[in-house]
């Protein structure tokens, strides 16, 4: 493809290595996302009806708060940073260049079609990357605005938007990238990484899965069901580490659920299918989808849906069975599992046994308990008492683990992902040490003690 070649090229050509070029190209992405604020907005509300708060917390405030900790630290990261080095090293100098790695695909999915398109590209070209950003098919006014904003900012040796649906990404996926972000379901990640390995191209798979909640006996209920509530409903419950489900001790597992109920009117009236800021589903297909689960329990409250909006209420559903979809599959939907359970080992047990989700989120008091969990189970990343928050956070790495995927980024992440390493021994001629050409026993006890 030619524009591959246009990026190789120029990145060949070595402007992208310098500090200055970067922070002018990381500043201009900040100045685009200001300039297409107003159709950015419409267009998250056109395709999946996020309200003006909503797409502005979640999707732009997002991108530009990680444009700035990128400015603010791109001079340290980029500089070569120098080790140590054993006795055996005398007189040399060890260092890591920070080397970017070329020319970078990025594969974004459609529940946070800006944030997910874009967060990574800053990642790319902070770590002075050129980058191909494909966004999803799904959302396609946003796909169409983030191309168009592009256009107006960036020349496409530099960044380039190629928009199109899973043709267009397997015909990119034959293209000598340096590198492949991915982020997307764990079956198109399997697709991915499959053709990245044809060439060897490094990877980050950032995929999805069934992020559970535990709510122990002694947390506080309240405060559990109103931020349960906050995580798995912004974006409708498409969120990559919204809760899924909910595993709560039996002794608080009716407080729990009315308490849910009135976090969920507080939060979107009685009537969260009238509220027009209350997001609806991507798609008919997803619709169905998820509107097929509500047979699989039984509603405890919500279960209301509207087919001509697309929208489904919040809904809590109890007596589910493990081989139930809604028990096997992704949720990605506003839809709630509750399910109850009276010792935490067997919960533990449980998850144990299962793919490791992206998130975890565990509510309860006792330490010795939160420290179970936290080091027991392998995830991605979570919270202990809240959801959602850990992402928000640019000094933790954002990341799944095994089927929910692999490599992080966000703040220093974002710019160590799209960083080659490359380590630099620099041996001083002012001497050199005869024990290291010679194999008697003399240079081997050196050795030894050097060592
Ligand atoms: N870990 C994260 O940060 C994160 C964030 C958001 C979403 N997700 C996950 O993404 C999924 C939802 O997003 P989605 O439905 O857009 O995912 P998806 O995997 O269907 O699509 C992602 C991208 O891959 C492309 N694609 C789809 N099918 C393809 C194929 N056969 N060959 C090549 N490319 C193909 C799409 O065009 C899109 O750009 C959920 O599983 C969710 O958990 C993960």
């Amino acid at each position: 493809m030619e524009i591959i070649e246009q990026q190789k090229n120029w990145f060949l050509q070595g402007h992208t290595r310098r500090y200055a070029f970067r922070k002018r190209q990381l500043e201009k992405m900040k100045r685009m996302l200001d300039t297409f604020e107003a159709p950015l907005l419409k267009a998250l509300r056109y395709d999946l009806n996020k309200s003006g708060f909503e797409a502005y917390t979640t999707e732009i405030a997002f991108l530009k708060a990680e444009i700035d900790e990128q400015v603010k630290h791109l001079k340290t990261r980029m500089a070569p940073e120098k080790v140590k080095a054993p006795l055996t090293h005398a007189g040399t100098d060890n260092y890591i260049i920070k080397e970017p790695y070329g020319n970078v695909l990025i594969i974004a999915p459609w529940n946070y079609p800006l944030q997910l398109a874009i967060a990574p590209a800053i990642g790319a070209i902070a770590a002075g990357n050129t980058a191909v950003i494909k966004p999803s098919e799904m959302t396609p006014m946003v796909s169409w605005v983030i191309r168009r904003m592009v256009e107006e900012f960036f020349p496409e040796h530099i960044l380039k938007v190629i928009e199109g649906g899973k043709e267009v990404t397997q015909k990119l996926l034959q293209e000598p990238f340096d590198y492949i972000f991915f982020t997307g379901s764990e079956r198109v990640g399997q697709i991915v990484m499959q053709k990245a390995a044809e060439q060897l191209i490094p990877v980050t798979l950032e995929l999805g899965g069934k992020s559970p909640a535990i709510v122990h006996k002694d947390a506080n209920v309240q405060v559990a069901a109103r931020r349960i509530a906050w995580g798995k409903l912004i974006n409708a419950g498409q969120t990559c580490i919204a809760p899924d489900h909910v595993l709560v001790h039996e002794e608080v597992k009716d407080s729990f659920i009315e308490a849910y109920k009135e976090a969920v009117t507080h939060l979107y009236s009685s009537e969260p299918l009238q509220n027009e800021d209350y997001v609806k589903i991507v798609n008919k297909d997803h619709f169905h989808r998820i509107k097929e689960y509500l047979e699989e329990g039984n509603v405890a409250f919500g279960g209301e849906t509207s087919e001509k909006e697309n929208k489904i209420a919040p809904t809590v559903l109890t007596d589910v069975s493990r081989d139930d979809k809604v028990m096997q599959e992704e949720i990605f939907g506003p839809v709630l599992p509750v399910i109850g359970y009276d010792e935490l080992d067997d919960v533990i047990r449980t998850l144990s046994g299962k793919p490791k989700p992206l998130a975890l989120y565990y509510f309860g008091e006792s330490q010795k308990d939160q420290k179970l969990v936290t080091t027991t189970l392998s995830f991605g990343g979570g919270c202990i008492n809240d959801t959602l928050y850990h992402i928000i956070n640019p000094h933790l790495p954002f990341g799944g683990v095994g089927s929910s995927g692999m490599g992080s980024y966000h703040g220093k992440y974002s710019f160590s992902t799209f960083t080659h390493e490359k380590s630099i021994t620099k041996q001083t001629t002012k001497f050199d040490p005869s024990f290291r050409y010679k194999r008697d026993e003399k240079s081997l006890k050196i050795i030894k003690s050097l060592l």
